[in-house]
């Protein structure tokens, strides 16, 4: 079976330039002639017609390969960064908790660098949508720059709103909030969301957690109340020596579950 995707770079396709895990790039062909590293000048000028998986070499002899971005690539390479961004060890989780795939129709309060909305643009894509509402306009137009840099703004409605002051959509399938003050939104995932379907909060502090926990037990329409937070310990790879990292990633967030209920 075929993707339907090219096995040959383009004119305009975005590519990663990989010589190991610390000197990976992500640039779009055509858009810079060459790429300057320890390891020598990456010339980008004659790539065009090599195939996904070709070596180039740097101008020190070192190999490069040329591969074809996935969705962590552009999260943890492509992204022009205004806020705090959820990363793929919560948002893995929180995609599979929203259940959501092509087709669905999610709300995302609180846009920041649009991180999480490609990542729901990537999963709903091509006949759902994402809604994004957010206060700041400077983050809007950094989430759209990431959006059209990746093709995936056609699946997106950003809007420069409060949610707190409600949204403008009904009977969604998903939502996913990450502001600082989420007990404040949960009239209006009420009225956006159908019946049954799932929210998700990201939420940095105990605190929030708790104040979170209290609205949403108070607030009787949401119910399946639970709370997640995801460790993920990397391997340090080398031939005699495969373990775990000596370092990790210790707190990023909470992840909050409900799902809403008829009053
Ligand atoms: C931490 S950032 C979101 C990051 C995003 N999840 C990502 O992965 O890139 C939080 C965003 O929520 C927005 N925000 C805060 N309160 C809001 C509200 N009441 N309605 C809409 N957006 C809000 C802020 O302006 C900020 O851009």
């Amino acid at each position: 079976m075929t993707s339907g995707l090219s096995d040959s770079i383009r004119s305009g396709d975005l590519i990663v330039v990989y010589i190991d895990r610390r000197r990976k790039w992500i640039v779009k062909v055509g858009e810079r002639e060459a790429i300057e590293s320890d390891k020598g000048l990456i010339r980008l000028n004659n790539i065009e017609n090599l195939r996904y998986g070709e070596a180039i070499r740097t101008s020190l002899n070192i190999e490069a390969r040329i591969l074809r971005p996935l969705i962590i690539d552009y999260i943890e390479r492509g992204l022009e960064r205004i806020t705090q961004i959820i990363y793929p060890k919560d948002i893995g989780m929180i995609i599979f908790l929203l259940g959501i795939s092509s087709g669905s129709n999610v709300l995302e309060i609180g846009v920041g660098s649009g991180a999480t909305t490609i990542v729901l643009a990537h999963i709903v894509k091509p006949f759902g949508h994402v809604f994004g509402y957010d206060i700041r306009e400077d983050s809007l137009e950094i989430a759209m720059r990431n959006l059209r840099r990746i093709g995936l703004d056609k699946y997106v409605t950003l809007k420069l709103g409060d949610a707190r002051q409600g949204v403008d959509e009904k009977d969604l399938d998903a939502a996913i909030v990450d502001i600082p003050d989420p007990w404040n939104v949960l009239d209006t995932l009420y009225s956006a969301l159908k019946p049954s379907a799932p929210v998700v909060f990201f939420l940095p502090t105990v605190n929030q957690l708790e104040k979170l926990y209290n609205a949403l037990y108070n607030h009787k329409g949401f119910i399946d109340i639970r709370c997640f937070e995801t460790m993920l310990r990397e391997y340090q790879l080398s031939l005699e020596a495969i373990r775990p990292s000596t370092y990790m990633v210790g707190h990023t967030g909470f992840i909050m579950f409900a799902r809403k209920i008829l009053k």
